[in-house]
């Protein structure tokens, strides 16, 4: 069966591709997508698409059509079972003059397909590990995968170079357990809030951005009444970049929220941007946040077991990313948007 997909479709984002890219690899479905990224102002693949396009193409053999910066439309034919193995993603090597697109976006196209395949996989990945509008990397040590890690995801990174927008060059190693089976996931209520823990870093900047990032911020969080560490960190680099990454630490679940300085941009405001994300998060009550709920779909379609999990907001991400994974017929999704809870039930038809 080829899966046909329309990328204008709702979000009209980089995820319908990504997701799409993923369950091809996994099922061995041929896809074709048209209107790639149709809603964004600069559409069709972008260097980081491009990466995941390859990428996946890469782990299984496929045969692809459209595979070109600005392209609109892909065809990707799997070539067979995804195969196990070392492999390097740079997004430089899809744009000349480079690019800062983001590898966690990359990373999240082959980690399942990787995950599900027998053996296991080394993946180096260059480009941009902590630039706006994709998961910071420190997200997706923080929160994505120790929370995948419960579903029976096996994988650990190592970040070996921040990369800041615009100039990238970060490095990330990826080491991916194979033959993995996974679980469904109960998110639905969060319990205490244990701890905040964050991390404010620089790279080529002086140290005291980097403390007054900290200390405002543990600052704003106590004053709310929470127990927060965080932690100033000054690193090499191949530009000057700041950011500051939270992770709320719940008794059942965990949430990451950031902020990216900028030249201009105080350090405390900063702080004061990341804290107010996390607090505002805080106050909904609910277990997963905006991000995570539209990233967990995906894991939980594959699982053998029902999910459900409730959400800080139901964005359009979530049920665009919902309506990809539905068009394979690998699971039934329902989201709630009064009570906010997403409930996935696999249909298990995986190949074995
Ligand atoms: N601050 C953040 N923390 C965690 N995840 C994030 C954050 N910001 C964005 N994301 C996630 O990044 C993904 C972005 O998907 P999107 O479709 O917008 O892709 P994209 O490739 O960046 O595309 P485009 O350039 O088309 O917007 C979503 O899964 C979203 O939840």
């Amino acid at each position: 069966m080829i899966v046909d997909i329309d990328g204008s479709y709702g979000e009209g984002g980089g995820q319908i591709l990504r997701t799409s890219l993923s369950l091809a690899a996994i099922t061995g479905n041929p896809i074709s997508i048209y209107n790639i990224r149709a809603q964004r102002k600069k559409p069709g693949l972008a260097a980081q698409h491009l990466t995941a396009v390859r990428a996946a193409a890469t782990i299984c053999n496929a045969q692809v059509r459209g595979d070109a910066l600005g392209s609109m439309m892909l065809e990707f034919i799997p070539g067979g079972a995804v195969n196990a193995g070392n492999y390097t993603f740079d997004v430089n090597e899809a744009q000349e003059g480079g690019s800062a697109g983001a590898i966690t976006l990359v990373l999240q196209t082959v980690l399942l397909p990787l995950s599900l395949a027998s053996g296991d996989s080394h993946v180096t990945l260059r480009g941009g590990t902590h630039v706006p509008f994709s998961p910071p990397m420190t997200y997706i040590e923080k929160v994505y995968l120790p929370i995948l890690q419960r579903m029976g995801v096996q994988a650990k990174i190592e970040l070996g170079a921040w990369g800041w927008y615009p100039q990238g060059g970060g490095v990330v190693q990826l080491q991916i357990n194979g033959g993995q089976k996974f679980n469904g996931i109960n998110l639905k209520e969060r319990g205490n809030l244990q701890q905040v823990r964050g991390l404010a870093v620089v790279t080529e900047l002086p140290s005291h951005i980097p403390q007054r990032m900290a200390s405002r911020a543990e600052n704003l969080l106590r004053a709310a009444d929470l127990q927060a560490v965080v932690q100033p960190s000054r690193n090499k680099g191949i530009a000057p970049g700041a950011g500051l990454f939270l992770t709320a630490e719940y008794e059942n679940s965990l949430a990451g929220f950031g902020a990216l300085g900028r030249l201009g941009l105080p350090a405390e405001k900063v702080a004061q941007m990341a804290c107010e994300e996390l607090l505002k998060f805080h106050q909904t009550g609910a277990a997963v946040d905006e991000h995570l709920a539209d990233q967990l779909l995906l894991p939980a379609a594959l699982a053998s077991h029902l999910s459900e999990y409730q959400t800080a907001k139901v964005s359009m991400h979530l049920k665009t990313n919902a309506w990809v994974i539905e068009k394979f017929e690998l699971a039934k999704i329902t989201v709630d948007e009064v009570q906010k809870m997403v409930r996935v039930q696999p249909s298990l038809l995986l190949p074995s």
